[in-house]
């Protein structure tokens, strides 16, 4: 059974409001801080009911205050202007605060003006604290409001970042002074700006695989990544999964209109079961627009984080999470014998197959499992005899890197419109959920142009049907079949890295509605195998003249002269039998650091010197 958390440790940090005590201090407190917040009360059937409790919002004067530019001439001004083309300066008694254009910067006044005192020395960094934008999670005042409270994410180590709060008192107060709700105001610009498009306090459905990796996923999720969704206020469910198979249970019976992501926290199997649960649901195509998919690496390869957050450290992905924009994603339907599935990272026949799947035993590794099991399989010179029938797109390497350096140049263009679009949609989406009178101007973003969104008259619709039929139709005449009597490596990608520096797939791009194909022939010398090892690791595979590789928009592979062996999908085993893939452009949602821009891994080499000719003739 699923154990879903309640979460009274939430509350404390959602709420710890009003640490200092009359004076301004930065601390490191931990999230489940010592100052507890009252919890409000939740509705009935409310998902959230038993979790992280909210802080209510800092209590605005009946009467509102005039703006503080129209006081201006009665006394000093502290608010500059709320208008973000001029400054954002709040200046309160102790501490002048400042928003620029991608830093929160802090100014403690007395500390400034000893050390104007001090000749020998004298540096900002004793008196000026200076946040990215990007690491601020929350800031509001104090219920009692007597503070200013910003949650941020400070770097902890090289491989660690970790909420920390800044406190600032406001009082004494008087005249000279910004009201509580003036710096309320203050406090949700810089909310605003923090978030940019990207909807505030998500609602996330978050699941823990206990055994992910090399085990500790709990762990990981407890100390790393919750503490900095809650200083951001994030509202959570949490459910440690108990079975293989139980994240498809879950997603196909989600309340998909009570959240707006699915948090994975594992390998790359939970999300796969992610995708293929809501792909089960008779309204598949609403549900897979509806909830991103997120990954918090817990596992050994960690493919997904590394290519949507750039990285497989459990809290520099879980602010990637809180500061993610949900962007679309391609997937692949998968179909053998009579079982449809999705997959939305790879598929592998040959090395790669058995290097992810064979390699159980060597779980305690980590990451260096497959780079051991890779090592012993090229050096044993296998192949994997097969039939292949590919449709393919785009056959040879430089139109490939000139389709990609297309899509790069188009998507960095249109990448700060099309994530507003995004964002402005998953705040709909959740004002919509929150309050029921919700205003009808929000139908007015384009959502197909911005997320490749299914139409509305097919949002209630399954999957979309198989344009090239299943495993059991007949190969469409126009694709290609080649037998190949030497396959080394069949390894069909959506993602660029499989791991971490592990760059398989550089030209795969998330929405060009194509898989990238890459094959190798099994009886090369152990000397070249090794060095297309070291190829990947420096991102020259791509390049490498032994390698194949196309993008394609389907194939059929059909196993041969072989009793048994691996078929691994997004790194899962299927039966091995003959299998037919093709993709859908845009299908699923994942939360991502760069939204249309895209993945965090560099493309081919060389790939920004393509020629806008060639680009065009691609
Ligand atoms: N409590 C559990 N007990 C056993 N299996 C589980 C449990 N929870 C999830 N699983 C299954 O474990 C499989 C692998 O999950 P996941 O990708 O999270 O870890 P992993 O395979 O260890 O990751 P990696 O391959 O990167 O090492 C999935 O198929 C999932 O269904």
């Amino acid at each position: 059974m699923a154990s879903t958390e309640a979460d009274a440790a939430a509350a404390s940090s959602a709420a710890a409001n009003g640490t200092a005590n009359g004076t301004a201090t930065a601390s490191h407190d931990a999230p489940n801080g010592t100052s507890c917040a009252p919890a409000t009360s939740s509705e009935p059937g409310d998902p959230f009911s038993d979790l992280a409790a909210v802080p209510p919002a800092p209590p605005i004067p009946a009467t509102p205050s005039p703006p503080a530019t129209a006081r201006a001439g009665k006394r000093q001004s502290h608010v500059v202007s709320f208008d973000k083309t001029l400054e954002n300066i709040i200046k309160l008694r102790t501490h002048d605060l400042d928003i620029q254009d991608t830093e929160l910067v802090v100014v403690d006044k007395e500390k400034r003006k000893k050390n104007r005192h001090t000749c020998i020395g004298s540096s900002a960094a004793a008196y000026r604290l200076s946040i990215p934008l990007y690491n601020v999670l929350w800031a509001s005042v104090s219920d009692d409001n007597r503070h200013l409270v910003i949650d941020y994410a400070e770097t902890a180590s090289k491989t660690r970042i970790r909420p920390a709060k800044f406190s600032v008192a406001l009082e004494p107060s008087g005249p000279d002074w910004p009201t509580p709700a003036e710096v309320a105001a203050w406090a949700e610009l810089l909310r605003n700006r923090a978030y940019g498009d990207v909807p505030q306090r998500r609602r996330a459905y978050v699941l823990v695989n206990p055994h992910a990796g090399p085990g500790g996923a709990m762990k990981k999720w407890e100390h790393e990544a919750r503490p900095l969704m809650d200083a951001a206020r994030m509202r959570l469910a949490v459910v440690t999964t108990t079975h293989s198979g139980q994240a498809i249970e879950l997603c196909t019976a989600l309340d998909i209109d009570a959240y707006d992501m699915v948090v994975a926290c594992s390998g790359d199997g939970l999300p796969h079961e992610c995708f293929n649960g809501l792909g089960k649901r008779p309204d598949a195509r609403r549900a897979l627009e509806k909830i991103a998919v997120a990954h918090v690496p817990c596992g050994s390869g960690n493919a997904m984080a590394c290519n949507l957050y750039g990285s497989h450290h459990v809290s520099v992905a879980a602010l990637a999470i809180v500061k993610g924009v949900a962007a679309p994603l391609d997937l692949a339907s998968i179909t053998y014998g009579d079982t449809r599935l999705l997959s939305f990272l790879s598929q592998a026949v040959g090395v790669m197959a058995e290097v992810d799947l064979a390699t159980e035993n060597l779980r305690w590794m980590g990451s260096a499992r497959f780079t051991w099991g890779f090592i012993e399989r090229l050096l044993a010179r296998k192949v994997y005899p097969c039939d292949l029938a590919v449709k393919v797109e785009i056959e040879h390497k430089d139109d490939v890197k000139a389709h990609y350096s297309r899509h790069q140049s188009a998507s960095t263009a249109t990448s700060t419109s099309a994530s507003a679009a995004a964002g402005r949609i998953q705040q709909q989406q959740l004002s919509k959920s929150q309050d029921s009178s919700s205003s009808a101007t929000d139908g007015d973003v384009d959502v197909a142009a911005a997320e490749g969104a299914a139409s509305s008259s097919q949002s209630d619709l399954g999957l979309p049907p198989l344009r090239f039929g299943t495993i059991n139709d007949p190969i469409p005449d126009d694709w290609e079949t080649i037998p190949e009597d030497k396959m080394g490596n069949f390894y069909c990608g959506n993602m660029p890295l499989m791991a971490p520096d592990t760059a398989f797939f550089s030209a795969a791009l998330m929405t060009d509605g194509l898989m990238d194909l890459i094959t190798t022939d099994g009886d090369i010398s152990p000397t070249k195998s090794l060095g297309m090892m070291m190829a990947v690791e420096d991102n020259r595979l791509f390049d490498h003249p032994l390698v194949r590789y196309r993008k394609i928009s389907g194939f059929r592979l059909t196993p041969k002269n072989q009793k048994d062996g691996y078929i691994s999908i997004d790194g899962e085993r299927i039966p091995f039998s003959p299998f037919q893939a093709e993709v859908h452009k845009g299908l699923g949602r994942v939360i991502t650091k760069r939204a249309i821009a895209g993945y965090e891994a560099p493309g081919p080499s060389d790939w920004d010197k393509v020629s806008p000719r060639e680009r065009i003739m691609a």
